[in-house]
């Protein structure tokens, strides 16, 4: 039998393309909390088959639709500890998308259904796509929505999928104009192209021709293939260092290999800084240094692993935006002088903790929406902020302008270049 045809989920061969069906397709739809109007049609990614498309401009903090996934399936193991319905998970704070519990949500159990004892149930969750994770990154289960499912994959994508309350909602990255497709990231969106080719193929079959592969390969083009082979088995290997690290919660096993490891595909000692999944690694070790109480090191490593990230937008950049600020008001909260930071003042950092945390709210708002738990909880963490601390309302052109000159102090200090700077928006 050909190769493909085993490949290519039937329901994408042309004769049997959803977007032939077009009665189909709206009746799909009808079933939808639409914020606007959509329309199911043939995609404009070269052999994606079927698409979602906008049929008017979408701002950037608007939604798309919310919608009830036909299937929820908790992973194995999590059984007893992860709603059915909507995957709280009762042991979790924060999930992987970047919900906070409330202080409302507290009080939520997970609880076997009074009459078959096999699954359990709660009340709200958000989660990433339609894979559920957690904080640390393990799975929480899986959902399979009709219209979701339609969404195309771009490495550079316009939306992304989150899950709250029982419902699937997809939300826009940025603005999107009429008549343009609606597009998700299937895989980890912060790994590099290499990475994300390889899960693409296996896990999806096929290969990603977007506008951002294209760029990132485009580095690789003075490399010969062997050394690209090797730079892809170093960036697996980086990513079992961390996971190794993380579980011993001990940066020095990270430290010590990782230099043998760079310099296996880089033997000139110089791994690119933003290369995957070095950015994702500093994120990781910014956390067990702050487990260790060593404040200044989870700073440092926190703003590289936030700053060299070369993706800007969706609920991953919220969410590690989110970790940096908690670095910065960990050891503002415990340490009285940040004398090694080379700041003059410690005013200095507060300025910039003030704007990050401005920024943080801003883009929780667009991105989750301003009335869900998690942009709530960032705004009263941001007025007590603002109103106990004393600092100002940071919109003010003077407020920006020391802003911008304390975070290139802080930059120096850390090692990033200042272009990588985050400019408040
Ligand atoms: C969740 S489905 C998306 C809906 C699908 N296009 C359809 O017609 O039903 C995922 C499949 O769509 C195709 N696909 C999604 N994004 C693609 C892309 N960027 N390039 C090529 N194929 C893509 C792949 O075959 C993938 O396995």
């Amino acid at each position: 039998m050909d190769d493909k045809l085993n490949t290519v989920p039937t329901c994408m061969l042309s004769e049997f393309a959803l977007h032939k069906d077009q009665t189909l397709c709206v009746e799909l739809l009808e079933t939808l909390k639409a914020a606007a109007p959509l329309q199911i049609a043939q995609s404009k990614i070269p052999r994606a088959g079927t698409g979602l498309f906008v049929i008017n401009d979408v701002d950037f903090g608007q939604e798309h639709f919310r919608s009830r996934p036909v299937v929820n399936c908790v992973e194995d193991g999590y059984q007893h500890l992860v709603c059915d319905y909507c995957y709280v998970y009762k042991d979790s704070k924060l999930s992987y998308s970047g919900r906070i519990r409330t202080a409302e949500d507290t009080k939520l159990e997970v609880k076997a259904c009074i009459g078959c004892k096999v699954f359990y149930y709660c009340s709200k969750i958000l989660t990433n796509c339609l894979s559920i994770y957690q904080a640390e990154g393990s799975m929480l289960g899986t959902s399979l929505d009709i219209i979701a499912s339609l969404i195309n994959h771009s490495c550079d994508p316009n939306a992304f999928v989150v899950f709250e309350g029982g419902e699937l909602w997809v939300r826009p990255t940025r603005k999107i104009s009429a008549g343009k497709e609606i597009t998700q990231c299937y895989t980890d969106i912060d790994m590099d192209v290499l990475i994300r080719r390889s899960i693409l193929k296996l896990e999806y079959f096929f290969d990603c021709r977007c506008a951002r592969c294209e760029r990132q390969i485009k580095s690789y083009d003075s490399l010969f293939p062997e050394r690209i082979e090797q730079v892809k088995q170093s960036q697996q290997q980086l990513l079992q260092l961390t996971k190794e690290a993380v579980e011993e919660g001990n940066v020095d096993i990270f430290e010590s290999k990782a230099p043998a490891i760079t310099t296996a595909a880089f033997p000139d000692g110089h791994w690119p800084e933003d290369l995957a999944p070095w950015p994702s690694s500093r994120n990781s070790l910014a956390s067990i240094h702050q487990a260790h109480g060593r404040r200044l090191e989870a700073l440092k490593d926190a703003l590289k692993g936030q700053l060299l990230l070369e993706h800007r937008a969706g609920d991953n950049w919220v969410l590690h935006l989110y970790n940096l600020v908690q670095h910065f008001s960990h050891l503002l909260m415990h340490e009285t002088i940040c004398r090694d930071t080379g700041f003059s003042t410690e005013a200095q950092m507060w300025i910039v903790m003030y704007g990050y945390l401005h920024e943080l709210r801003t883009c929780a708002r667009k991105t989750f929406g301003k009335e869900t738990g998690y942009a709530e909880a960032i705004q009263s963490w941001y007025d007590d902020c603002v109103k106990d601390g004393g600092a100002p309302e940071p919109i003010t052109r003077a407020f920006v302008r020391r802003f911008n000159q304390a975070q290139a102090k802080l930059l120096i200090w850390a090692g990033v270049e200042e272009k990588r700077a985050i400019a408040l928006t």
